[in-house]
């Protein structure tokens, strides 16, 4: 565990105005535990209303478009998200990939108009389960990161994270032993180290999500090489998200 982890929900295609008490609950009880940086990905609708009614929380996007500006009929660009409050955008999750058909090369672009807009990146890369059992997931992911991350980021380590998120580990239940995880993670780190050299590197927190929630967490959030958890589920209620806040306080507590 990263000195200071990061623990980020993502609220994928949910969440209306009637759910901002819970990111004002979020809000208010992270603000004790200073020990954890913690952030919230709303839907775009909501970026504007959580960064101002929970001030302390960093605000992230879902997405962004590759442009800036144009005729790109419901597209949102990342300096638009960027207006709204937000800090940081999650890029290449793996719900766009398939229902979206995002490529490698298409995250990259986006990652490149993200930065440029000054947002912070979370980076998502994964393998199903037929690429597990076929026992090249190693492969598939470090190869969908390569593809997927821009060649230089400026301070990466504080501007880039990795999100390592199994497909047939999402909304499932079920996840990855605590071996896997940290096999994939320290796979993940050589990666980063051999882009972006050893000590940048060193410093980008490396996620692990796929049904985290507070009585598992301790335990995947404990694994080799894993910086934080993004947690989409158990995100939504601020009471199951602040259980796992909890626990990377304890995990970190305890490195
Ligand atoms: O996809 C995820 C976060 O981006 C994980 O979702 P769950 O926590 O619901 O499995």
């Amino acid at each position: 565990m990263t000195e200071r982890p990061y623990v980020v929900g993502n609220w994928k295609m949910n969440g209306t105005r009637a759910m901002l008490s819970e990111a004002r609950a979020i809000d208010r009880s992270s603000q004790r535990l200073m020990k954890v940086e913690v952030a919230l990905a709303p839907p775009f609708t909501l970026i504007h209303a959580v960064h101002k009614e929970a001030a302390q929380l960093a605000i992230g996007a879902q997405d962004c478009h590759t442009d800036e500006d144009g005729a790109r009929t419901g597209d949102i660009s990342a300096a638009m998200v960027a207006d709204a409050g937000a800090k940081f955008v999650i890029l290449g999750h793996s719900e766009r990939r398939e229902g979206h058909g995002e490529t490698d090369a298409l995250v990259r672009k986006k990652a490149e108009a993200a930065l440029a807009a000054g947002l912070r990146l979370i980076i998502c890369c994964g393998e199903s389960e037929q690429v597990r059992d076929a026992g090249a997931a190693e492969d598939f992911v470090t190869t969908q990161l390569r593809g997927s991350l821009p060649d230089s980021i400026e301070d990466a380590g504080a501007n880039l994270s990795v999100a390592y998120e199994p497909i047939w580990a999402i909304g499932t239940g079920r996840t990855p032993t605590v071996s896997d995880i940290g096999a994939m993670h320290r796979a993940i780190r050589a990666l980063l180290v051999e882009r972006f050299g050893e000590d940048e590197g060193a410093a980008i927190r490396i996620l692990y999500g796929g049904s985290v929630n507070p009585d598992n967490a301790n335990e995947l959030l404990a694994a080799d090489e894993v910086g934080g958890a993004l947690v989409g589920g158990a995100s939504l209620a601020a009471e199951s998200f602040l259980g796992i806040v909890v626990a990377a306080a304890e995990v970190a507590d305890k490195a």
